[in-house]
C-alpha cells in the first residue's frame, strides 16, 4: 500500500495482538468485577490510539465502558510542538470512577503529563496508563506508567493509528518512515 514510504516493518501484526492480549489479561486482574466504583473506563486518546483501543478493549476479559478525548499536539511534524490542545473533551463525568487511559505513544511524553494532570483534577477514583509504545530515549518529561506495550527507540514511526500528517493510519503493523517522506 505504501511501501515506497515504509523504511521498515518494527512491530508486526501478529507481535501486536500477541502483546494486547497480554497487557488486558494482566491489566484486568487488577479490577474486581463489581467494584463500588462501576466498570472499568476506557479514555482512548484520539485519534492515534484508535486501533490500539478497539483491540485492547476487545481483549478485556471484563466489562468496560469507553469515552475518547481527542488532544494534539503534532500536526503536520515529527516532534511535539510541546502545545497540548484539547479538540474534543469527555462527554462524561469521570469523578469516582477507576480510568485507565489508553495511549498509542509516548515519545516526548508532553501529552500524557499534561493529560494525566488534565484527568486527575477530575477527581476519578484511580488513573492509570496503558500504551502501546514508547520511546524511552525520547522522554523529556517522566511520567509514570505501569503498562507499555513496546519500547521502541527514537524514531519516527507509522501505522496501527499512528500518522504522519493524517497518513498511514490504516498500516495494519508499526513501522518507520522513510525520512525522504518528510524531508522532501
Ligand atoms: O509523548 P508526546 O511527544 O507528547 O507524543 C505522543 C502523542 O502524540 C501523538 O498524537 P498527535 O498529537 O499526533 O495526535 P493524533 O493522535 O491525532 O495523531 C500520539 O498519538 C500521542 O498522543
Ligand atoms: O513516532 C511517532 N509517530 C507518529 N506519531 C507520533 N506522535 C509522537 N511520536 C510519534
Ligand atoms: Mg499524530
Amino acid at each position: 500500500m505504501y511501501e515506497n514510504d515504509i523504511a521498515s516493518v518494527l512491530i508486526s501484526e501478529e507481535q501486536i495482538e500477541q502483546r494486547t492480549k497480554e497487557l488486558a489479561e494482566t491489566i484486568a486482574a487488577r479490577y474486581p468485577v463489581g467494584a463500588p466504583e462501576g466498570d472499568l473506563l476506557l479514555i482512548g486518546v484520539l485519534k492515534g490510539a484508535i486501533f490500539f483501543m478497539t483491540d485492547f478493549a476487545r481483549a478485556l476479559p471484563i466489562p468496560t465502558q469507553m469515552e475518547f478525548m481527542a488532544v494534539s499536539s503534532y500536526g503536520s511534524s515529527t516532534s511535539s510542538s510541546g502545545v497540548v490542545r484539547i479538540l474534543k473533551d469527555l462527554d462524561k463525568d469521570i469523578a469516582g470512577r477507576n480510568v485507565l487511559i489508553v495511549e498509542d505513544i509516548i515519545d516526548s511524553g508532553l501529552t500524557l503529563s499534561w493529560l494525566m494532570r488534565n484527568l486527575s483534577s477530575r477527581n476519578p477514583a484511580s488513573l492509570e496508563v496503558v500504551t502501546l509504545l514508547r520511546k524511552p530515549e525520547a522522554v523529556k518529561v517522566d511520567v509514570h506508567v505501569a503498562d507499555v506495550g513496546f519500547d521502541i527507540p527514537d524514531e519516527f514511526v507509522v501505522g496501527y493509528g499512528l500518522d504522519y500528517d493524517e497518513r498511514y493510519r490504516d498500516l495494519p503493523y508499526i513501522g518507520t518512515l522513510d525520512p525522504k517522506v518528510y524531508t522532501d
